[in-house]
């Protein structure tokens, strides 16, 4: 039987431990086959990033385009991005599929992997149209624009996201009437603009987030069934009613417990808590984050029991990668199979 297939968009990282390197890992070791669109190669190690090639437009774009041409991707993550423009593209090309965004702004070691223009991009196109999106704590304060306690800035930025969700699909609408006919732009059909409801379940290996039409009542919109506990079903492509956010992280030092809040539009958000992995060994901790959700999502999970798994899987691999000493900053998280 084929496995699910799910597409990572990001930058590389030369140590192994974040961007394409993390996703692909974590795609495999959850059972995923993962597909790979570079956005940036960036020169980095447990220290730091020393430098960053952007992939140009077009060599984005044609990779985009060969990925979906070919594969049934029931699931997309989006990483480093890296310019507004490549932001704009995959916000243009990904806005019907089952959509994981993390908005990678900051790397843990401090540089800049994107700039106040990619923050304003992220918030005008990308997160707008995303199923669901991830940010930790100081990325989610940056979208926002000001402080705020994880449970504050999660619930905050889901009513925001949920404002600009409607004005996206708009948008789409305009903009779907202007792409020329292709393999995507057909997946992007008119019929799509009122929100896909297309399977992307990868259960079935089979599906693309195909342009099924669907209702336009904000309730179904990026559904996130499970997250409410009443749907079995995987989360589906194409928000119309706002992303789901999740605020990563916590304060592990703090409590010995890491709290990730989920927020959807219009509910309470909801605590998701596991045990802290006392280490520094967490570069790439976000990347693996968010593709194992991606993956869980792609074999057909709900999105509360995708969160809930994925915080699990990063768990275990930290438990292996603490007692690691490899390079001379922050040690990558564990991409081994597990050995114990
Ligand atoms: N020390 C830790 N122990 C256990 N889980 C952790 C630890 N640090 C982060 N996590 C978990 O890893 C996931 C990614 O979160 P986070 O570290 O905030 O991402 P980022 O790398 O983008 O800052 C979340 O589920 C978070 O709770
Ligand atoms: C290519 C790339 N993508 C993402 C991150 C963020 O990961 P982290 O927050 O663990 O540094 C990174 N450092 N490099």
């Amino acid at each position: 039987m084929n496995p699910p297939v799910a597409l990572t968009i990001a930058g590389t990282d030369s140590g192994g431990a974040a961007g394409t390197a993390a996703d692909l890992a974590t795609f495999a070791a959850l059972g995923v086959h993962g597909a790979c669109v570079i956005t940036a190669v960036t020169a980095q190690d447990t220290t730091g990033v020393s430098d960053i090639h952007a992939v140009p437009l077009a060599t984005v774009e044609a990779q985009l385009r060969a990925v979906f041409d070919d594969l049934p991707v029931a699931a997309v993550k989006t990483g480093m991005l890296g310019s507004a423009e490549v932001v704009e593209l995959v916000a243009r090309l990904c806005a019907d599929r089952l959509l994981v965004v993390d908005p990678v702004l900051v790397a843990t070691s401090g540089a800049v992997l994107g700039g106040e223009d990619v923050r304003r991009a992220y918030l005008d196109h990308l997160l707008p149209v995303a199923t669901v999106v991830t940010p930790n704590l100081d990325e989610a304060r940056a979208l926002l624009g000001h402080d705020g306690s994880p449970r504050q800035v999660a619930e905050e930025l889901a009513t925001a996201l949920a404002g600009r969700a409607a004005g996206a699909a708009r948008r789409r609408r305009v903009e779907t009437n202007t792409v020329p006919s292709s393999g995507i732009a057909d997946r992007v059909g008119l019929d799509t603009l009122a929100g896909a409801r297309g399977s992307t379940s990868g259960a079935t290996g089979g599906s693309t987030s195909g342009a099924t039409g669907g209702s336009t009542s904000g309730a179904t919109g990026g559904s996130t069934g499970g997250s409410t506990g009443g749907s079995t079903s995987g989360a589906t492509g194409g928000s119309t009613s706002g992303a789901t956010v999740i605020v990563t992280g916590g304060d592990p030092a703090a409590t010995g417990s890491c709290t990730d809040w989920l927020a959807e539009p219009g509910k309470p958000p909801i605590p998701l808590t596991h045990p802290a992995v006392p280490t520094k060994n967490d570069h790439g901790t976000g990347c693996t984050y968010s593709s194992a959700l991606a993956a869980h999502l792609a074999h057909g999970a709900s999105l509360r029991e995708a969160a809930e798994q994925a915080a699990a899987y990063v768990t275990r691999q930290l438990r292996t990668s603490k007692t690691w000493s490899l390079g001379r900053g922050r040690g990558p998280i564990a991409h081994t199979k597990e050995t114990r």
